[in-house]
């Protein structure tokens, strides 16, 4: 509702496990080659980051080698050849080691390329999984779930699932490749120096888990602070009329300057600790290479290993330095992951309790039997019909006729199979309903629904939406039959005038009215308009009726109304009340029966 803000709820408090992404294991396998080539860039990379650390140590030892033999011939002739030898051997190493440095990015480039392009082709099949499943579910389910929550499982959520499968695979499985690799390395080159060198690491690890559970925390809390701010300008926009006609700007600009506000606290807060985490890994990694300069110094002069060696390992400590703090990313990315598929496994695992029994698909006469039909809407538990009976015969025009709220449009849900009646038994030609292939049905059916929807598309596509491959002439025909001729003439670009949101730039009964002609571009057997002429005059009404009295001929038209001057114009009429048929008869019938209809009939004045 406008005002009461309802932020999209990206978070589900519920309990997860991991298990949740089994899910993606038909994804994983689908791309499993993509993933082992870039594993096998990833140990590319790595080798490519030791053997320049590797050289670098050459580098320092033969400098100091050469250095050495300098030391020996100084004051002799062979100062030059020593001085040739020494900047010779160093271009040689630098070339090397800028080999190296080409080689790793290449590798690390071609591992992002690979593993990120995979985990956006993944991103986009879940998408496209979850929309499909979306359009097989019933109305039941979105009545149950607001527009917000479906649209957060299929962007925030399977943007968090993407960011498990692209960055934190990528994280994790640098991480471990690189301790395989490395790690085993050091301990090879000298134990001792290579437990002080990783001693300050678990500290690191430990402070960024819980800097980072902290600021993944409030992240969170900063998002959903920007989902409210963007429900609430979208909610505020889109009922702008409502809120000028009003005089309720003042309030609207004060809330949005306390949201903002609050959302502000939150963005600084994240910055605050953001601002934190860098100083702090920095210092500790400095720890590690102080220890290694310190006990490195100490084997040094022991003899046990070189300069050369110092310098190797403060090079591997800061390719180690990365992946321990990405450890925690993996882990949070994890989680996330792990609770936003379970949201998503949620839809997925709901099914569509409408289905076809026999999938019958045939071209329909338009005979409707309802037998002892009752239904009561599953999530307000309310009686919208009460064990009711009729027939309409194929080609004959029904109103049915009540007060509000006595189960008119529950009957044009059922016929549509947009519901499911809890017993009783709905026929069409003979055949229960249940029998016919779903979609073969609704196509048959022309259904002008009571809430009028519109794309902000231009009129011609929003009438042409109801069928495929239709023509100018059956525009203009339809048109024609929905009285929306005259209408169409004070409109500068003619149908191809463009309607706005949800049709804003027309009148209610413009609008209406190309809801009819949607409906009648099918050439429907079975017309259904749901207090579709409500918002049109008596005449505009009037001469609409005939139209569709001569398009319909031989064809089923049910048209639901509150009005006498709608009803009168049919064959037959049932009047309901409160989910009962109290009264049914032709115009003149119910007149002569003096009930509720002649009573409704006195007080419009007819
Ligand atoms: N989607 C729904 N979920 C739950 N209850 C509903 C739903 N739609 C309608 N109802 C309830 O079912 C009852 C019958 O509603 P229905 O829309 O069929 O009445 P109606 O005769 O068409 O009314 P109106 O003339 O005002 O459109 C009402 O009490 C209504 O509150």
């Amino acid at each position: 509702m406008l005002g009461q803000i309802s932020a999209i709820p990206i978070k589900n408090s519920s309990p997860y496990t991991v298990s949740e992404l089994y899910h993606l294991n038909k994804y994983l396998r689908k791309y499993k080659y993509r993933f082992l080539l870039g594993i096998l860039f990833i140990v590319g990379t790595h080798i490519f980051s030791i053997i320049p650390a590797r050289l670098t140590k050459n580098t320092f030892d033969f400098l100091k080698g050469t250095l050495d033999t300098y030391q020996i011939f100084q004051g002799a002739n062979f100062y030059e050849i020593a001085f040739q030898i020494l900047f010779k051997g160093l271009l040689v190493y630098i070339a090397l080691i800028l080999l190296m440095a080409f080689l790793k990015s290449l590798c690390s480039f071609l591992m992002r390329q690979i593993i990120m392009k995979a985990a956006n082709k993944i991103e986009a099949e879940l998408k496209n999984e979850i929309y499909n499943h979306y359009q097989n579910l019933p109305l039941s389910f979105y009545t149950k779930h607001s527009t917000g929550d479906l649209m957060a499982r299929i962007v925030e959520d399977v943007n968090r699932v993407k960011l498990y499968l692209g960055p934190a695979m990528v994280f994790a499985l640098n991480g471990l490749v690189l301790f395989l690799i490395l790690i085993p390395y050091m301990i090879y080159i000298n134990p001792k120096l290579t437990l002080y060198s990783l001693f300050p690491l678990p500290v690191l690890a430990i402070s960024v888990y819980y800097i980072k559970h902290f600021l993944y925390y409030r992240s969170e809390r900063l998002q959903a602070k920007l989902a409210e701010l963007t429900t609430f300008v979208q909610e505020t926009f889109s009922g702008i009329r409502v809120l000028q006609s009003f005089a309720r700007e003042q309030n609207f600009v004060k809330n949005f300057s306390n949201i903002c506000e609050s959302y502000k606290q939150y963005a600084l807060s994240v910055t605050a600790i953001n601002a934190i985490f860098t100083p702090l890994a920095i210092g500790i990694n400095s720890l590690g290479i102080i220890l290694t300069v310190l006990i490195g110094g100490k084997e040094v002069i022991k003899g046990n290993i070189t300069v050369g060696n110092i310098a190797e390992f403060v090079m591997y400590m800061h390719l180690i330095t990365w992946p321990i703090i990405t450890i925690s990313l993996v882990a949070n990315f994890l989680q996330r992951a792990a609770a936003s598929q379970k949201r998503i496994n949620e839809f997925l695992k709901e099914e569509n309790p409408i289905v076809s029994t026999q999938n019958i698909i045939r071209p329909i006469q338009g005979k409707i039997t309802f037998e002892n039909v009752s239904f009561t809407y599953p999530d307000t538990g309310i009686r919208a019909l009460n064990n009711i009976s009729f027939e309409i015969a194929a080609g004959e025009s029904v109103a049915i006729f009540g007060t509000t709220g006595s189960g008119k449009s529950t009957i044009a849900s059922l016929l549509t199979r947009l519901y499911e009646a809890d017993s009783g038994a709905i026929s069409i030609d003979d055949t229960i309903i249940q029998a016919y292939n779903i979609a073969g049905l609704r196509e048959q059916i022309g259904y002008v629904p009571q809430d009028v929807f519109l794309f902000p598309d231009t009129i011609k596509n929003n009438i042409a939406f109801g069928k495929k491959d239709v023509n100018e002439t059956q525009i203009e025909q339809a048109i024609q039959y929905a009285g929306l001729d005259t209408s169409l003439q004070h409109f500068p670009n003619h149908i191809e005038t463009l309607v706005g949101e949800r049709g804003v730039t027309l009148s209610g009964g413009q609008k209406q009215r190309i809801a009819i002609a949607r409906a009648l571009i099918r050439e429907p057997r079975l017309l259904i308009l749901d207090n579709s002429l409500s918002a049109v005059d008596t005449k505009t009404e009037h001469s609409i009726l005939q139209n569709l009295k001569r398009v319909m001929q031989g064809r089923t038209t049910v048209i639901i109304s509150h009005r006498i001057s709608a009803a009168s114009l049919c064959n037959k009429i049932l009047v309901l009340e409160a989910g009962n048929i109290v009264e049914q008869g032709s115009h003149e019938e119910l007149l002569a029966a003096k009930g509720i209809y002649h009573k409704l009939y006195k007080q419009q004045g007819s």
